[in-house]
């Protein structure tokens, strides 16, 4: 329970189900309260709330230490890399579908928990699909513009068992009519969250500042490699966003980020040809379907792909170098891929998993230089890839 409408409808759901339902609320982070960054202590009243309007008991745990090293740890390292973390996905991997699900099983002794996250599983929303033997399938919900696939896409296999999404077939609208008939309209009102919770309505840079020392460098237009400007460090810039250089005529947007040379490459215009790309590379990837690793063996797995800056579902081509790495080529070029987003694959309506992008290949502006060439001879997998194109 989360003092969300989303988990209070769940509860809701599975309650007239006839389920014996206990709410349990974590705490994952020590919030400026007062300050009203963090809306922990509120969300753990309206949890509170909910549970008496349900007549459910509602039971804490503090998760706050295994957020800072699970999650949290990482996500500073990763800005000072100069990639792009998702603290949600790795939340859900080994928080709420590790440390709070054991929690559940073993010390509250429950049989399966539920979330209200819109996603789905072939075990069914109530579980009413379970099999002890069968494996298990993560699945489109029927709400694909709420749909949190792409959040649950690193979570273990066996961590999925078990688990009930009650939201699987509804639509945002029905979740909120269903509060509303029922007493929660409160919850159902409530401003829904977004972002990192512990950030807030506070700049992300004066959040991120107290982390990680700034390093000052240069921002440098990739027409010209002529400095247009100074930053105050690569952590405060994401590939794609606009940089807002003063004096400037043009707006500039960030192509890549060097954290040796803390140089900041950016370019004229927010359709330029260096921000778009159809081909990028990944990091070692997370399988949650069982049918992939065969069909990735026989060479090109044929699939859908998702990722954080598109809630479009996009066809692409993936195969497996020697290094169990992924090199993905899309059917169209997109715009601000960045190193540390998690590519998300699909296969009808299955999530297969997910892995995270390390490179991205030549951008639209670059293949026009005839500048892959260059990039092949020193990436030995990327010629592979070139080739195979
Ligand atoms: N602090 C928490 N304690 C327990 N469960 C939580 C907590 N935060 C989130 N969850 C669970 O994870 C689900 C998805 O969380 P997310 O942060 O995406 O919230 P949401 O989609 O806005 O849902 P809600 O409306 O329930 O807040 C929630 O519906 C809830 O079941």
């Amino acid at each position: 329970m989360s003092g969300g409408v989303d988990s209070s409808v769940a509860a809701l759901l599975l309650k007239q189900k006839g389920f014996e339902v206990h709410g349990l609320y974590m705490k994952n982070w020590d919030g400026h309260e007062e300050s009203g960054f963090c809306h922990g202590e509120r969300d753990a009243e309206d949890a509170e709330w909910v549970c008496k309007k349900l007549q459910i008991p509602l039971k804490h745990v503090n998760f706050v230490k295994e957020y800072w090293n699970f999650v949290f740890s990482d996500l500073i390292k990763e800005y000072s890399e100069g990639w792009t973390p998702n603290p949600d996905i790795l939340c859900n991997r080994f928080v709420k579908f590790d440390c709070f699900k054991k929690h559940a099983f073993r010390q509250l002794g429950a049989d399966a928990i539920a979330t209200g996250h819109y996603a789905n599983t072939s075990q069914g929303s109530f579980l009413q699909n379970y099999s002890k033997s069968d494996d298990v399938r993560l699945l489109l919900p029927t709400d694909l513009v709420k749909d949190q696939t792409l959040f649950l896409s690193q979570v273990r296999r066996e961590d999925l068992k078990k688990v009930m999404f009650p939201l699987a077939n509804l639509k945002k609208s029905e979740v909120k009519k269903i509060a509303e008939q029922n007493g929660l309209e409160r919850i159902a009102k409530k401003e829904e969250s977004t972002g990192i919770c512990f950030i807030g309505n506070r700049k992300f840079q004066n959040f991120i500042d107290q982390y990680l020392n700034p390093v000052p460098g240069q921002f440098v237009d990739i027409t010209t490699h002529e400095p247009v400007g100074e930053h105050t460090g690569i952590h405060h810039y994401t590939i794609g966003q606009n940089c807002k250089l003063p004096g400037r005529k043009h707006s500039y947007f960030v192509v890549d980020k060097n954290k040796d040379t803390q140089r900041i490459l950016v370019a004229p215009g927010t359709n330029h040809p260096s921000l778009y790309s159809d081909l990028f590379f990944t990091t070692e990837p997370h399988w949650i379907s069982q049918q992939v690793d065969s069909q990735l063996s026989e060479g090109v797995l044929k699939c859908k792909f998702r990722s954080q800056n598109t809630n479009a579902l996009l066809d692409c081509s993936i195969c497996r170098t020697q290094s169990n790495t992924l090199t993905v080529k899309l059917n169209t070029f997109l715009r601000g891929f960045a190193p540390g987003q998690f590519a998300v694959f699909y296969l009808g309506d299955e999530c297969l998993g997910s892995a995270r992008i390390r490179a991205v290949g030549p951008s639209l502006y670059l293949q026009g230089m005839e500048f892959s060439q260059e990039i092949a001879t020193t990436d030995p997998e990327l010629k592979s890839v070139l080739a195979y194109q």
